[in-house]
């Protein structure tokens, strides 16, 4: 079964002049896959992101999720989808530097309130030792190292256990050690978790290691190669 179902999706941004930057774009995504979205700089990769992450409503075609469409919802079902069902990793991990590790990765569990906050410690706590950073969870954030803290990011994204993880470059600004690092983790949690993985990347290993590669050029897809 799909999980997500992209049909004819096009995008124009109206400022500074019109501009199409997603053209008639097509493609399903089964349940549990790792996906990868890849193509040249301005290519279109993060305004595809963006409309699958439900950000942004505006565009023209079709993008359903676990069976349910986006267009026309509104700003509170979305948000609540959201909250649901979709973890964000972006290149800059947004951590809150003053809050400890443990206290970052239980704040999106503590705003949905569905287990009490003892168990979300304990979930939490869980997730950070599977990331090798449980010893890192009663520090600052900002103490942290770039790597050690975009592993604290994904727990974060993991803690409600979504449908699906989207990253944004998440590992740009890793070096390659802890880039591959990171992309096995993510393989490791998808693995475990069953959870889908859509990833905007440059990294032409991490690439050729997803189930499915999406390739832009100009707004449109160019190729899609399945493995
Ligand atoms: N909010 C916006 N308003 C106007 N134009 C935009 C906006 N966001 C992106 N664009 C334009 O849309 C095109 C695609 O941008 P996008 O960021 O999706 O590409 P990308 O493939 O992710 O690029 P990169 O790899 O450099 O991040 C670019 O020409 C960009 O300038």
């Amino acid at each position: 079964m799909n999980l997500i179902t992209v049909k004819n999706v096009s995008k124009y941004f109206l400022q500074p002049t019109r501009m199409q930057v997603l053209n008639d774009i097509s493609f399903e995504v089964e349940k549990s896959k790792f996906i990868t979205i890849t193509g040249k700089s301005g290519s279109g990769k993060s305004t595809l992101l963006y409309l699958l992450s439900t950000m942004d409503t505006r565009f023209e075609g079709s993008i359903r999720i676990n069976q349910e469409e986006m267009l026309g919802r509104n700003n509170s079902w979305l948000a609540d989808f959201r909250n649901h069902h979709i973890g964000f990793v972006f290149q800059f991990h947004y951590l809150l530097p003053e809050f400890t590790v443990l206290r970052n990765v239980m704040l999106p569990a503590l705003k949905l309130r569905r287990y009490p906050v003892a168990e979300i410690e304990h979930r939490a706590m869980e997730l950070l030792q599977l990331l090798g950073v449980g010893e890192q969870a009663h520090k600052r954030a900002s103490l942290l190292s770039g790597g050690q803290q975009q592993r604290v990011a994904i727990a974060r994204a993991m803690i409600n256990e979504p449908l699906i993880i989207m990253g944004d470059e998440p590992t740009g600004n890793l070096d390659s050690y802890n880039s591959a690092a990171v992309f096995e983790l993510f393989r490791k949690m998808s693995a475990e978790k069953g959870q889908t993985i859509l990833m905007v990347t440059h990294d032409e290993d991490i690439a050729r290691k997803s189930d499915q590669t999406i390739h832009l050029a100009d707004g449109k897809i160019d190729e899609i190669m399945v493995r």
